[in-house]
């Protein structure tokens, strides 16, 4: 085990996202979702340290104790039985409150290399059972390639093969989309949703211009009613030159388009910038163009 272990851990866009009206136990709503990973990373290292610290940069406005990456740190400590002694810092890349998962994605890191440092599997129950109570999208971060996910949208249904394509992330400069706020909007209005058969059939045969096909989030038209902004992006997206198809992710602020070439990816990129002001990358989808350090 060396004594700093340093993850780069992708974030997620949902390529089917269906949110019905019905509820688990908990409140949480029923959730199919099938997500892949996006090389747009953070950074997380975990070292030994006299007691658990915790770092972001750039500095986040809630306190270490609130964050994501402390809460799985803890709770994984208490279900192991074992001290959290470990220093972590987290360089941040990827949006918040942006659909893209990043508070998740740190904290799915954080159980990745503290399971591997007490000596278990990330897939041991214990670790998934703490991911989902940090959060919904936490479990897919223990595993990180593409997935059906049933359930609340945290429990893991089956996996696909990894593939790899061009893809443009955009999205507002205002502020981003709150989760609980866009399921509060759904909650209002929204309707059941359409099947996740298309997306999985795509994935299954790692067709990029079937996935464009299947691209679907009933989750969207909430987080375009909460930021106007959410559809002026989103919109625009759609009309864009090498566009196979766009679409939002998870409970926005952030839209993507899986793209014709790596050139189209970053055109369009640069124009949402220059054109817009708008926040944007160009970057790779479904995980194959990615490799870990850990
Ligand atoms: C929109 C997605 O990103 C799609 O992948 C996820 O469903 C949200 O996952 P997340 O950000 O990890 O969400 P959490 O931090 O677990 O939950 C935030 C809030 O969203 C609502 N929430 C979340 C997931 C779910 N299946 N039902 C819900 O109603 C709850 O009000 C919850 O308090
Ligand atoms: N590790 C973390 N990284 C970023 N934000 C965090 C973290 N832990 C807690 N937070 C808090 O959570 C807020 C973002 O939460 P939210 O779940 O809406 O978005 P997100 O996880 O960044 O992205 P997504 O919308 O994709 O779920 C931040 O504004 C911050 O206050």
């Amino acid at each position: 085990m060396p004594s700093c272990q340093v993850i780069e851990t992708p974030c997620k866009v949902n390529l089917h996202l269906g949110i019905h009206r019905g509820r688990d136990e908990r409140g949480y709503h029923r959730v199919d979702s099938v997500m892949v990973p996006v090389a747009l990373c953070d950074t997380v290292a975990v070292e030994d340290a006299p007691e658990l610290v915790v770092h972001h940069e750039p500095a986040l406005e809630v306190a270490p104790e609130k964050t994501t990456v402390w809460r799985a740190a803890t709770m994984l400590a208490d279900a192991l039985g074992v001290e959290p002694n470990v220093r972590i810092d987290v360089v941040a890349r990827i949006p918040e409150k942006a659909g893209l998962g990043g508070s998740s994605a740190d904290a799915g890191a954080v159980l990745r290399a503290l399971a591997c440092r007490w000596g278990i599997s990330a897939s041991d129950e214990r670790v998934v059972s703490v991911a989902r109570r940090v959060g919904a999208d936490v479990a897919f971060f223990l595993d990180c390639r593409p997935g059906l996910y049933l359930g609340a949208g945290d429990v893991l249904e089956r996996v696909f093969p990894e593939f790899d394509a061009p893809i443009a992330l955009v999205m507002p400069t205002a502020d981003g989309v709150s989760t609980k706020e866009a399921y509060d909007e759904f909650d209002a209005s929204g309707e059941e949703p359409a099947s996740y058969a298309p997306a999985c059939e795509a994935l299954e045969r790692g067709d990029v211009d079937a996935m464009a096909a299947a691209l679907y989030n009933n989750l969207a038209p909430s987080a375009e009613s909460l930021c106007v902004d959410v559809r002026a992006v989103s919109e625009w997206l759609a009309a864009q030159d090498g566009v196979l198809a766009s679409q939002v992710t998870g409970s926005g602020a952030c839209s993507f388009a899986l793209c014709e070439s790596d050139k189209a990816a970053e055109a369009i990129a640069a124009r949402a910038r220059e054109d817009h002001g708008w926040r944007a990358w160009a970057t790779r989808v479904g995980g194959a163009a990615m490799r870990e350090n850990s």
